[in-house]
């Protein structure tokens, strides 16, 4: 019988093969470690029903026959074996696609990037006039790009979206519930929760470029069990092959082979895990300063951040220095809205875990999250090591010897046991900003994103903004698990049938076709102006950032500068807005291609999550802000 060919084949593999092996089951070749981490978990549970029976090097017939006088149903488990495998495939076609669609998108990014910067070095900004020397106060001339990228147009080609297959009718499930009824439904959950669950969070990681972030994250999936000895083992004898065996931690997270091969972190990685109070959602965000708009879309969907400083001598300074992404990433997560964050200061093996260049860098940093606006009550220090997993979950051993001579506090598992989860609007409607899509991978088009505000069901219909289109959701996942709804602050993925995928891009936001929200082309807004060396004037062109969505757009207008501390108006009309003052602004988007394309926005008093935006010139954020007003 083939299934218990397959059954059995699988079990001699176990006894026989090792990590490097091709695993060949029916005709079909797997290599992934994932896979053969997956399968031995699968072995192992097999083992479980039979006891301490030792099957290693008996032939398929005496298996049978110990099997068989276990009492063990040959065909149930069979059975149960196959659907296991079938879970592997699916969760290895989820995994391939996504790192698929993760390639394919920085692909694009990087497409954009080089035609941006081969149009930005002919483009005359009002900084660019200015720093050559042109008239003050002169209107920026309009320069059409040479390039004309439509950024829909990228992300579908780089979502390989543009075909013309023709789309499949699926048939569209239906709701489950009255919306009255999900509401109560969700709010017993809650409160369920509440006396015996755990609460959900998500948690960004952030830091300078090579801080440690993915091997800290790596490292601690292993202590909590949620990264195998065999993915381990199979990471670390790789990275060695590629002559990058530092890196053997990050691995476990940084996924697709450029960022392999280039050692660093591209793209946000999504893992989940869990401790005794909390259920936590990790996004692990690039450092490097050319991804920075991956890291503003991981925090949008962040509640709360890891902050990961390397301590080597050097380093940190680099990191917290005018430019480094120390500095640069706390200000961005706070202008997100996030509130809590964690500071681990990490790499202190390379400092013989001097206490006191530890305590120097909290002293350094700790003004430096007040200015920013993170309540001292908020933030939390703790001295790591991540690469030998000090201080994660534990903080025992040899390892830890140096540390414990000084150190008495708590782990990094015990502060994250104590994030507060902040409260969630689940009576506000459906809002999803799309941050990713994965295509076609045997149920349809997948979307995945934060859904900030409501509770979406399976059943529901969704309309997708800009645009017409509306879609329905066939099927909900919540950290790889399926589930019939998921409420305000999940990361989710969402499959989508009843829609053509060519009318979903990244940034688009789901919400119900009753509910819409309002499509902006011109608005006001209250920003903060950051540490930026030339101030702001009408008619400046910025780059705006909404969720995963970047736009070109005009500062249009300078309506007033105001008091950072009670928001009065200090000064209507002004001429410019210099470093680190309060204004209230007019923006308005620029054509992309031939036209200006609307994005879906709500003021920030409507809906707080829809209603941040961040602003970025040549590379550099200049401002964080709230909308207050849809003008057109
Ligand atoms: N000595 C020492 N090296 C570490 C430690 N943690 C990380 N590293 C090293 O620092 C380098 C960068 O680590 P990553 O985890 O890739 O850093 P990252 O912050 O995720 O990098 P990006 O995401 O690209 O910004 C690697 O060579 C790691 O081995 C540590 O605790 N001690």
């Amino acid at each position: 019988m083939v299934a218990r060919h397959k059954l059995f084949k699988s079990m001699k593999l176990d006894a026989q093969l090792d990590d490097d092996d091709v695993l060949s089951d029916g005709g079909e070749e797997y290599t992934s470690p994932e896979h053969q981490a997956l399968l031995n978990d699968g072995l192992d549970r097999i083992r479980e029903l039979i006891g301490s029976a030792d099957v290693s090097g008996l032939s398929d017939d005496q298996i049978s026959d110990v099997l068989w006088n276990c009492h063990f149903d040959i065909e149930e488990t069979t059975q149960w074996a196959l659907e296991e495998q079938e879970k592997i495939h699916q969760a290895q076609e989820r995994k391939a696609a996504r790192e698929r669609e993760k390639a394919q998108k920085l692909l694009v990014q990087k497409q954009l990037a080089e035609a941006k910067s081969a149009s930005s070095s002919r483009a005359a900004s009002p900084m660019g006039n200015l720093a050559r020397g042109g008239k003050k106060g002169t209107p920026a001339k309009k320069v059409t790009p040479s390039v004309n990228l439509d950024q829909r147009q990228l992300d579908l080609s780089g979502l390989n979206l543009t075909n013309n297959e023709p789309t499949r009718v699926e048939e569209a499930p239906k709701v489950n519930f009255a919306q009255d009824k999900l509401l109560e439904e969700v709010r017993k959950s809650m409160e369920s929760q509440g006396e015996k669950g755990k609460q959900r969070l998500s948690l960004v990681v952030i830091g300078h470029v090579d801080a440690g972030k993915s091997t800290l994250m790596g490292r601690l999936l292993y202590e909590l069990g949620r990264m195998d000895e065999r993915t381990r083992t199979a990471n670390e004898r790789n990275s060695v092959k590629a002559g990058k065996s530092s890196f053997s931690w990050a691995w476990g997270l940084d996924g697709t082979a450029e960022e392999r091969e280039r050692g660093i972190t591209m793209d946000v990685a999504l893992q989940s895990f869990s401790t005794t109070q909390r259920q936590i959602t990790v996004l692990d965000a690039p450092g490097h300063k050319e991804f920075i708009p991956n890291m503003i879309s991981g925090a949008s969907q962040a509640d709360c951040a890891l902050l990961v400083v390397d301590a080597s001598t050097g380093e940190f300074e680099a990191g917290f220095d005018r430019g480094g992404q120390t500095r640069e990433h706390l200000i961005l997560a706070r202008s997100l809205g996030v509130a809590q964050v964690i500071v681990a200061i990490n790499k202190l093996d390379q400092v013989q875990w001097e206490k006191d260049r530890y305590d120097d860098i909290c002293a350094l940093l700790r003004p430096f999250l007040i200015q920013s606006g993170f309540h001292p009550s908020k933030t939390k220090f703790l001295p790591v090591g991540a690469m030998l997993g000090v201080n994660l979950a534990t903080c025992e051993g040899d390892d830890a010897k140096q540390l414990l001579q000084w150190y008495k506090g708590p782990t990094l598992v015990d502060l994250l046991d104590k994030l507060e989860p902040p409260s969630r609007d689940i009576a506000a409607p459906v809002r999803i900003p799309i941050s990713n899509i994965f295509k076609g991978q045997g149920s349809g088009t997948s979307v995945a994103g934060r859904l900030l505000s409501g509770v979406v069901q399976v059943g529901e219909r969704l309309r997708i903004l800009p645009g017409d289109e509306t879609a329905v959701v066939k099927s909900i996942e919540v950290e790889e698990e399926n589930v019939p709804w998921a409420m305000a602050g999940s990361n989710l993925t969402l499959a989508l049938v009843s829609v053509d995928s060519i009318q979903l891009t990244i940034g688009s936001v789901l919400c119900p076709p009753a509910d819409p929200v309002p499509l902006a082309s011109n608005f006001t807004a209250r920003i903060i102006i950051f540490d930026v060396q030339v101030p702001i004037i009408s008619g400046a062109m910025v780059e705006l950032f909404h969720h995963s969505r970047d736009v070109p757009a005009t500062i249009s207008k300078l309506i007033a500068t105001l008091d950072r501390t009670s928001g009065k108006v200090v000064k209507s009309n002004p001429r410019v807005v210099a470093k680190a003052s309060s204004a209230e602004v007019q923006i308005t988007l620029r054509s992309v291609g031939s036209s200006v394309r609307p994005i879906p926005l709500e003021p920030y008093a409507v809906n707080k999550a829809m209603g941040r935006i961040l602003i970025r010139r040549e590379g550099e954020t200049i401002a964080a802000g709230v909308v207050m007003e849809i003008l057109g």
